[in-house]
Parts: C-alpha cells; structure tokens; sequence
C-alpha cells in the first residue's frame, strides 16, 4: 500500500482561501453562524435539565435504600425520579430538536454564503481553486455534518452536561472514588485530544485527496471525447488508479489512531467501572459495621453515578472518527465562506463613462514562477480602441487578467478611471471580458443574453411556464437587432428561443461569442475587453462578429486580444506584445509599413 508523504504535515487550506486552525474553528463558526450564537443560555439550560434530570434517578434511589426501603420514603423518591425523568426526556427532546434547527439553519447559511462567495471572491483566487474542490466544499462537506448530527452526534452537549453532573456528584457522594474515576478520565480525555489532532490532520488529508478525486473524475467525464479521440484511455485510467489509491490509503491511514484511542477508551471505561465497584463495596464494608464509609445506598448510587459518567465517554471515544470527520467537513466549508470577498468595502467607485487604463512599470507572474511580464508601461485612453497582437505566450491574456483582477501585478500600479485598480468598490458591469469560448448556461439564447438582468426569464413560453417579461424580452431583441444578429437568429430554428444545452454546447464557439457580445452590450459596460476567438469560427459567423463587435465598442472603451488582422487593422493602435514586453505600439498602418515584430506577424497572418 502507498502511503501519501504529506500525510501528517501540518495541512493547508487550498491556495488562495482563509485557512481555518483548530483553534480559531470555534469563534469562527460563531462569526459566520449567528443562529448558533442566539439563545445559548437557554441552550446551555436544557442541557443541563436533560443531563441532571437523568442524574436524579439515583438519587431517588440511594435515598430510597438507606431509608430501609421504608413506603414512605420509596413513594417519594419515586415520584421524584419519575418527573425527574420526564423533565430530562422533554429538556432532551426540545433541546436536539433545537440544536438540530440551529445546526441546520447554520448549514443552510454556509451553503447559501458559500455560493455568494464562489462569485464574488477575487478572481485570482477562484482561478487558484479546483471547481471541484468549491462544490465539494458546498456539498459533501456540509452533508458530512448533517450526517454525523442524524447519526447521534447531536446528543453530544446533553451528554456533556451528563459527564458533568455526574463527576460534581459523584465527588460529593466519595472523593475517595471519585478521584481515580476523574484522573482517569482526565488521561483519556487528554490522550483523545492528543490523538485528535492526528486524526484531524489525517481526515483533511483524506478529504484534500477525496476532492482530487472528484477532479479528476470531473475532468476524465468532461474530457472523454479526447481521451477516446486520442487513445489516452489507459492513461488517463492510471491517473484515475492513483487517485483512487491515494484516497483509499488516506482514509485508512485515519482508521489506525481511531481504532487505538477506541481500544484505549474501552479499557480506561471498564477500570473506572471496575474501581467503583470494588472501592464502593470495600468501602460499605471496611471499618466500623455501624458507621460505614459509604452506606449501601450510596454504593448503589455510585455504580449509577459512574454509569452515567463513563456513558458520554464512550459515546465520545465511539463518535470521534465521525466528529472528527464532520469538524473537518465544517472547516472546510467555513474557509471558503471566510475567504474575503473582491468587492473592496471601502473602496471607490468609477466614474461615469468611458474608462482610461494607465499601467505603470507593471510585472506580473503566476503563484512562485518566473515574470510573465516585465515593467510594462501603456496608457489607454478613454474611448480608444486598442488591439493587442503577439506571439503565442507573449503575455496578452495576462495582461487582460491584470486589468479584470485575476491577476494582482507583482509590481507597479494600475489605474481604471483614474482610480487604483485595487481600491475599486466593484468592476462588475463596468469592466467585462469577452473570453474566447464564452459560458453559456443551459437554456435559450434570450435568456443566456439577457444575464445581466437576474431571475428573468426571456423565452417566450418558457420551460417552467413563466410568462416572459416584456421589458426584458424587449431589451434582448433591441440589443440583437442593434448588433445586426438578427439574420444570425432567422437562422435558427427558434431563434432567440433556441436551446443552448448545458454550457452552450449545442452552438459553435463563434456563436457562443455572438451570445456574449450581445450579453455584454445589454450589461452596458465601460471597458470591454475581447479575447478573439483563434479557431472554430467559420467565415459567415466571423463577419457577425467583427460586426456586432464595432457595434458594441462604439462609445466605449475596448481592449481586443486579436487573432485575426481585420481587428487590429480597424483599431485606433497596436499593441505588440513579445516575451512579456510592449515593443511596438502605434497604427496598423505605421507598424504595418516598417520592419519589426508587427510586420512578421502580418506576413504570417496573410500566408495563413
Ligand atoms: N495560469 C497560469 N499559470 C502559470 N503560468 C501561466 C498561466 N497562464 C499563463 N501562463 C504563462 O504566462 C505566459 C504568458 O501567457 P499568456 O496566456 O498571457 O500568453 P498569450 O500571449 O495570451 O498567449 P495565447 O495567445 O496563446 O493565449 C506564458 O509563458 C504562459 O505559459
């Protein structure tokens, strides 16, 4: 069996999210939880009712046997411990019933939370994140727990409590017996904490290597048609293997201190037992006959007491696995909600119109590896059409990246609308990017363009029967004809009604882009920036989108990563991009007609 290296170092919250310790675990689940912090004296109360009330039984019955079993004294102490167990049944009842909301409720604000923070957090940092990852930690993460509370794990605090009241009396009776009895529980308890933190470490180690396998079956799913195109299905069935193995060894690398604090529990459980027991009859019956340490009643109350208190105990030793296994599930999906969202709180807001770019001696790289782009120097004015072209590699997607905040330079400054990029409230619908193979959702076409207005639905007599809102519907049809997209849609079989299918698979790459270009003019965004489309486009969608795109850039200001030389011809200047610099910038027509990077790259364009 391979064991995983990383097993029991110190684990790591996925690059770019908050990293939860296991100290801070607590405050931070009551931050971001407010149900779990509402009422917890009443909380704490119940506990204690339904914890003590279990408790009084044998009292009742101590009082009971040491009155002789006298009738008047036995009917008492027996009414008194029957309500005394109502009033723990009911306290118990109302209190899981209450922490089962609470703990519900907490978990239904981590995934709705969740998701609000998979959109708003900084793209640099969701572009760090495997998706997988993000829907595990939305999904069996937090099903973990609600798993572990249904399995019993709720009745953790009442048992608490028990174990509390327990040892108090259990002192009161005999601190002669209770003594062994508390500092062998101190030394499980103490080794159970020792142990899991191993365990702790071990079960995030298991769930980081459960995600990669999500990933990498995500990815073997998406993937297929390539993998049979290529004949890499062997290969891809090795890397498949690994995860698996790696998993599974992880998962069972847990088993090993989990079944060694079980086994440490049961035989520190059974001494206590047994030394109460021993201790209780020697003390009743060593001494004075008449004057008894402990009288038989309290003996009797003991045994009890020492029942009741090694009964959580074992519930914990049994259960640490799984509340182990659901802490961590909590964890993990607390760093993704405590991860900082993009929107800068104190930040300021752009201004009105089109947006001028300037970039200052800006470098960039990727996480820990070598410059991407070197002290880069430009300055976009607002309004102007410029068209980046280089080399594949040269830098100008990351250069995008830099001006939508997916990238942070590492080095210098930028500046939209005359305002430090990093101090800008919100880009969204102000700064857009148009990426090459645009996100479609599964739907129509009317629908995929009109994002910008949420939970409106445009199809004419769509799916779930909502009645299309006229204002919306009219907005798409406008933006459409405006682009000049509407021979596009005659061709269609239900034009703008047109199912897309689930990512936009159903259109072709161009047409993807056709969608996106009329999704960002009905956002009315500031500064767009295009990343052309380098293959997939045949001739006749091609010229739909150089069309929709002078009517989109019209008024505002664009930044277009050209492919093609019909864009860069029709843009107002030229960037040319090269291992990571600027080397040429001016008019098509002035590079075009001197020697250099932008002519090589027009005659290779034309020999295409
Ligand atoms: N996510 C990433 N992690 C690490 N390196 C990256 C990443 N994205 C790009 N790079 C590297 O940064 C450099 C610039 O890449 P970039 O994508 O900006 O080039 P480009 O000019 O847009 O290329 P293309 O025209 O092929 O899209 C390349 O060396 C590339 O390998």
């Amino acid at each position: 069996m391979r064991v995983p290296m990383s097993l029991d170092r110190p684990e790591a919250a996925a690059p770019g999210l908050s990293s939860i310790s296991g100290r801070s675990f607590l405050t931070t689940a009551l931050r971001f939880s407010p149900q779990l912090r509402q009422g917890l004296l009443v909380t704490g109360l119940l506990a204690l009712l339904a914890g003590g009330g279990r408790i009084v039984a044998p009292l009742t019955i101590q009082q009971a046997i040491d009155s002789g079993l006298a009738p008047h004294t036995v009917a008492p102490a027996v009414t008194v411990g029957a309500i005394a167990v109502l009033v723990a049944g009911a306290s118990s009842l109302l209190l899981n019933r209450r922490l089962q909301e609470k703990v519900e409720s907490a978990l239904a604000g981590l995934r709705r939370d969740g998701l609000r923070r998979v959109h708003d957090m900084a793209a640099s940092t969701a572009d760090r994140v495997p998706s997988a990852d993000l829907v595990s930690r939305l999904t069996s993460d937090v099903d973990q727990v609600t798993t572990f509370l249904q399995g019993g794990g709720i009745q953790f605090v009442t048992n608490a409590a028990q174990l509390l009241i327990a040892g108090v009396i259990m002192s009161v009776f005999s601190w002669q017996l209770a003594v062994p009895v508390l500092l062998l529980s101190a030394l499980l308890i103490s080794t159970m904490m020792l142990m899991q933190r191993v365990i702790a470490r071990r079960y995030a180690q298991a769930r980081r290597d459960l995600s990669r396998l999500q990933s990498v079956v995500a990815e073997s799913v998406a993937g297929a048609p390539v993998i049979r195109s290529t004949g890499t299905a062997a290969r891809t069935a090795r890397k498949l293997d690994d995860a698996v193995d790696q998993a599974r060894d992880s998962l069972l690398r847990t088993l090993v201190p989990l079944h060694g604090n079980t086994a440490l529990g049961e035989v520190t459980i059974g001494v206590m037992t047994v030394t109460v027991l021993l201790g209780g009859v020697w003390f009743s019956l060593a001494g004075d006959p008449a004057q008894p340490r402990l009288s038989s009643g309290e003996v009797v109350a003991m045994i009890f007491l020492v029942t009741f208190f090694v009964r959580p105990l074992q519930f914990l030793v049994q259960s640490l696995g799984e509340a182990q296994n659901a802490l961590t599930g909590w964890r993990r999906s607390l760093e993704l909600v405590a991860t900082p969202s993009e929107a800068v709180t104190d930040g300021s807001a752009l201004p009105p119109g089109p947006l001028g770019v300037r970039v200052t001696q800006v470098s960039a790289r990727y996480g820990s590896g070598p410059l991407v782009l070197h002290a880069l120097s430009v300055e976009i004015e607002p309004g102007e059409h410029v068209a980046v072209v280089g080399r594949t590699g040269s830098g100008k997607s990351t250069f995008a990246k830099l001006l939508t905040r997916r990238v942070v330079p590492s080095a210098g400054t930028i500046c939209v609308g005359g305002v430090a990029l990093d101090r800008i409230a919100s880009l969204a619908g102000r700064v857009v990017i148009v990426p090459q193979d645009p996100f479609l959702f599964d739907g129509t076409i009317a629908d995929n363009i009109n994002l910008g207005t949420p939970h409106t639905a445009v199809s004419q007599g769509n799916a779930a029967g909502a009645s299309p809102s006229g204002s919306s519907r009219d907005g798409v049809e406008r933006i459409v004809d405006e682009l000049g997209l509407s021979d596009w849609l005659a061709g269609l079989p239900d034009g703008l009604d047109t199912q897309v299918g689930l990512r936009g698979e159903r259109l072709s790459v161009g047409e993807r882009q056709l969608v996106a270009l009329a999704r960002t003019a009905l956002a009315d965004p500031d500064l767009v920036i295009f990343d052309e489309a380098t293959s997939g486009v045949d001739p006749a969608t091609d010229v739909a989108v150089q069309k929709a795109l002078a009517v989109l850039t019209r008024g505002r200001t664009t930044i277009a990563i050209a492919h093609r030389m019909i864009t860069a011809e029709t843009a107002d200047r030229v960037l040319v991009f090269d291992g990571g610099r600027i080397v040429q910038s001016g008019h098509h027509s002035a590079l075009a007609a001197r020697p250099g990077r932008y002519a090589a790259l027009i005659d290779a364009w034309r020999n295409q």
